[in-house]
């Protein structure tokens, strides 16, 4: 069936589009040097690089959160990115939980925001916290809950909201082995219910293979993509699973001699 003309153009725009970004936060060496980079509606990518390379400057700037002068182009499903779009859920790394609520309503928060109607935001916000194993824990305060327990409730709220872009600034980044391994575990079962497209940015090759359909790796000084590979693992994974996964190895192997070689360039 052909599709009317608008509904082609839709289909076809990418979800994020950067195109030669250079940025610079003082004078010298560029933050971030002719970065380009097209993520497909659906995708989930992950961007891995060293400290300072530049990768929250740029989910920042998708979310309109800081508007530094810049040379190149940045969109967000066709349009400039400007804050509060409500095409775009962010979640931080650090604990962003507001003390005096609730977890139901730490959980209701982006969408009280956006002004979810009360009855519809208490039930999706409670069907969330079930699905991330925090059923029970609806009264509780964010100080009664261990740190994974608050991510697991950011995650709830981000995944409440019904933007089709995540970007998620090292979410898992401050947790434990395990209990990182059962979040990641968690983002990706969310994620393979509904495919929205992710960025999701992380100091662990390991864990942005393990979740995503590609992986971009950022160089430092002058922050730039030092390479870019998708991950040729079906879905659904099981990213426990996936630690015992020869492939998953190799590919690992391979990533990271690039990194290494992108380093020394
Ligand atoms: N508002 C700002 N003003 C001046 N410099 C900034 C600002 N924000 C970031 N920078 C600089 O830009 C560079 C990139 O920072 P950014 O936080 O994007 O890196 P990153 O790759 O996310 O690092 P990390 O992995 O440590 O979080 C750093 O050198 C940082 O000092």
């Amino acid at each position: 069936m052909d599709l009317p003309l608008t509904a082609n153009v839709v289909a076809q725009q990418a979800a994020i589009e950067i195109k030669d970004l250079t940025l610079s936060f003082t004078a010298g060496t560029p933050t971030i040097d002719r970065v380009s980079l097209t993520v497909p509606h659906g995708q989930f990518l992950s961007i891995v690089g060293p400290s300072g390379c530049g990768k929250t400057t740029m989910l920042n700037l998708l979310a309109g959160l800081i508007h530094v002068p810049h040379s190149g182009t940045v969109r967000i499903q066709g349009r400039e990115p400007r804050l509060g779009d409500h095409g775009i859920a962010y979640m931080l790394a650090r604990d962003s939980l507001l003390p005096w609520r609730t977890t139901l309503e730490n959980a209701a928060y982006g969408m009280e925001v956006r002004g979810v109607a009360a009855e519809q935001r208490r039930e999706r916000a409670r069907d969330l916290l079930v699905r991330v194993g925090l059923g029970g824990f609806e009264k509780s305060y964010p100080k009664q809950l261990s740190h994974g327990m608050r991510q697991r409730c950011a995650l709830a709220r981000t995944f409440a909201l019904d933007s089709p872009i995540l970007l998620m600034d090292e979410p898992f980044g401050a947790l434990d082995a395990q209990t990182k391994l059962q979040l990641e575990e968690l983002l990706v079962d969310l994620w393979q219910e509904e495919r929205r497209t992710v960025v999701f940015i992380t100091h662990d090759l390991g864990e942005a293979i393990a979740i995503s359909d590609r992986v971009v790796v950022m160089g430092a000084r002058p922050g730039r993509i030092v390479t870019d590979v998708e991950i040729p693992i079906k879905r659904p994974r099981s990213v426990r699973e996936l630690q015992k996964d020869h492939v998953y190895h190799e590919l690992y192997a391979h990533i990271w001699e690039m990194l290494e070689q992108g380093y020394k360039k």
